[in-house]
């Protein structure tokens, strides 16, 4: 069996996946930034498509770390590329131990662009008691549009956790996938909309367990969940229409 390489890909494709590679080691640092992190744990990955105008497809590649390298080793020369059967195509180490789920996710999610995985604290606490964090806070209603789910227990090194986070999330309007009893798992259009959703998913962790300790948090009502999330994802932000100026009053 030939070993697959880049050679062969147009010009297009090899400046993509250098654009990409640039990409992933830049949200990489956001994962420690953010303290999501100790050590090598987490990875980030991103696909390329290889034929845009045709839209994602089984041909396309996905760019990822090297596994169990520090995280101030991780420059985007460091990063790996691999083919969506999770085989390397480029680079000199081993890619992610993860890479398996990353592919499957982007072979079985053809809308997402961008997964990333960590062992944030509060998020992997509420994974290793296989519990659902409820939606009690119109910020989880925004980002996630509900609970944040709990995915099966898999175990590494084959596509389990892909499959695991795939029939999670395929129906729901969660970014991110509590894989049970190991952490946290997010999907975006790109790596930077995953690394956002890890942020967020530790974020809320962390707010509804100390919520916990003080009483039981209060639901919000599903049509409010349903409009805050429809506001969040279509107007939020610089989205909106442009602010009535003065002279637009006058
Ligand atoms: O949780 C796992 C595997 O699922 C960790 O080993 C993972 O966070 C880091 O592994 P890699 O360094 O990406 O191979």
């Amino acid at each position: 069996m030939t070993h697959p390489s880049l050679s062969g890909y147009p010009s297009s494709v090899l400046d993509e996946v250098a654009r990409t590679r640039e990409v992933v080691a830049r949200l990489h640092a956001e994962l420690p930034r953010w303290g999501l992190v100790v050590w090598t744990a987490g990875n980030v990955s991103q696909r390329v498509l290889v034929d845009p105008a045709a839209g994602p497809g089984p041909d396309d590649l996905l760019v990822i770390k090297p596994s169990g390298v520090t995280y101030d080793e991780l420059t985007a020369e460091a990063m790996v590329v691999c083919d969506l059967e999770g085989r390397l195509v480029d680079g000199d180490r081993a890619p992610s131990s993860d890479t398996a789920a990353h592919a499957y996710v982007y072979t079985n999610m053809p809308e997402v662009g961008g997964v990333v995985h960590t062992h944030s604290t509060y998020a992997t606490a509420w994974a290793a008691r296989a519990e659902p964090v409820p939606c009690v806070l119109t910020m989880m209603a925004d980002e996630f549009g509900g609970d944040i789910p709990i995915g099966p227990f898999a175990l590494i090194g084959d596509d389990s956790i892909g499959r695991g986070i795939v029939e999670t999330l395929r129906d729901s309007r969660s970014p991110a996938v509590l894989m049970r009893n190991h952490g946290p798992f997010t999907i975006g259009k790109d790596a930077k909309a995953a690394v956002k959703a890890a942020v967020m998913v530790e974020e809320v962790a962390r707010t509804v367990h100390i919520s916990r300790q003080l009483g039981e948090p209060l639901p919000i009502e599903q049509h409010h969940v349903d409009s805050l999330y429809a506001r969040y994802q279509n107007v939020y932000g610089q989205g909106a229409a442009a602010p009535v100026t003065k002279e637009e009053h006058a």
